[in-house]
């Protein structure tokens, strides 16, 4: 098969990353007699550096045309003065609402061989945790009115949901649930705000197409204790645009690290558009410091959604199990003080990191 991918490198280690997740395509490719042909474009500091905008014409045009869409990351410190309609994050809402993929599927899976960079005890993450959570990606408070008053001193953000906009979401929600553990968990602050109410009210009417599901609802402020608390009770989670945001970043952490968690944004028809859950780390940029792994098995979910490629994604997934199952780990995996001093060679780099995982596919 032959796959057109644009890829958009980004800002920070977005760069690094993507270049990572290629070469495990191409390993991939040559593997199972796959071609992976890449069209770099620019969005985010980089295209503003480039030519004025964060999201040039040309690059959304460009991803309509592929196949599918790899992204680093976009944003940093460069650009955070910027008014919001020329900051690079507005790139990321262009490609999302331009790609119409309005579901962003971002699953928090723990390596078992990454228990020891778990914050929590053992006893309350048991053998593993592998939750899904489905997040509304084009609507909501990222896309409502916004604006200021005419002397500057009030600002307003406008959460909105239509029904169409909450049925096809919650569709993905008890649809994911059916291929996994059967029970989904609404997360909603419906004792508030009127667009929960809404969410609510459609899964309702919902729920009897998904008899085997195991529904519950749940609002965010108790989700996000939750998760910490008893991490193992979710399976799905569906939730609106800004609760999936921050709720993937703490599940994140669970799972030992930000950088393993990768996403895939999926609509109805056309390429979707994926993306490691985590942003250009401004910090460790141009260190060689990044984790890579959350951009490779990006490229296997990647494979999984857009390409049908169930065994070709399993390969990937299995040669990064093969490296940390050596005890291969970069400096966010590695774990405390102790642990890290102990691990010598074996604390890696980005660009190490994306060999060790070719090297382990290459011998599957
Ligand atoms: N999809 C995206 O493009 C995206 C997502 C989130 C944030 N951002 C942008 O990125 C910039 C930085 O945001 P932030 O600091 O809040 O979040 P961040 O995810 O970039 O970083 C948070 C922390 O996690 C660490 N981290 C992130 N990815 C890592 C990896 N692969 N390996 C090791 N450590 C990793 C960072 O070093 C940092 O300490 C901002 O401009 C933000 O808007 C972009
Ligand atoms: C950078 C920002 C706009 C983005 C979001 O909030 O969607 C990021 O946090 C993410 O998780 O992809
Ligand atoms: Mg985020």
């Amino acid at each position: 098969m032959n796959c057109k991918i644009a890829t958009i490198p980004g800002d920070g280690i977005g760069p690094d990353i993507v270049r990572e997740g290629c070469r495990v395509l191409d390993a991939v490719g040559l593997k199972f007699g796959h071609s992976f042909s890449y069209t770099p474009v620019l969005a985010g500091g980089a295209a503003l550096d480039a030519t004025g905008e964060p999201l040039p014409q040309a690059t959304l045009d460009a991803c309509l045309a592929s196949d599918a869409v790899l992204l680093g990351a976009v944003g940093g410190p460069k650009w955070d003065t910027l008014p919001g309609s020329k900051r690079p994050e507005k790139a990321l809402l262009g490609l999302r609402a331009g790609m119409k993929v309005y579901a962003n599927l971002r699953p928090a899976l723990m390596f078992r061989q990454l228990a020891d960079a778990c914050p929590l005890k053992s006893e309350v993450v048991g053998d593993g945790l592998d939750i899904l959570i489905v997040r509304e990606l084009t609507g909501g408070i990222y896309f409502g009115d916004r604006g200021r008053n005419a002397d500057n001193t009030a600002a307003w953000d406008t959460e909105a949901y239509s029904i169409p906009e909450i049925e096809r979401v919650v569709k993905i929600g008890f649809e994911s649930a059916m291929k996994r553990k059967n029970k989904l968990c609404v997360v909603d602050k419906a004792n508030i705000l009127e667009t929960s109410r809404l969410w609510r009210e459609v899964t309702e009417a919902m729920k009897a197409s998904y008899p085997t599901v195991e529904l519950s609802y749940m609002y965010v402020d108790n989700a996000a204790m939750q998760l910490v608390r008893n991490p193992r009770q979710f399976d799905v989670i569906v939730t609106s645009n800004m609760f999936g945001d921050i709720l993937s970043d703490e599940a994140s952490q669970i799972t030992g690290s930000i950088g393993m968690l990768a996403s895939a944004s999926l609509g109805d028809s056309g390429p979707g558009l994926y993306e490691p859950i985590h942003g250009s780390a401004p910090d460790i940029a141009g260190k060689d410091l990044a984790n890579p792994l959350a951009t490779i098995l990006t490229c296997a979910m990647m494979l999984r959604y857009s390409f049908s490629m169930e065994k070709e994604s399993a390969a990937i997934e299995a040669a990064v199990e093969k490296v940390l199952d050596a005890g291969w780990r970069t400096g966010d995996i590695a774990g405390g003080a102790e642990a890290r001093s102990r691990l010598g060679d074996k604390l890696v780099g980005t660009k190490k990191m994306g060999d060790l995982v070719v090297e382990a596919l290459k011998a599957l």
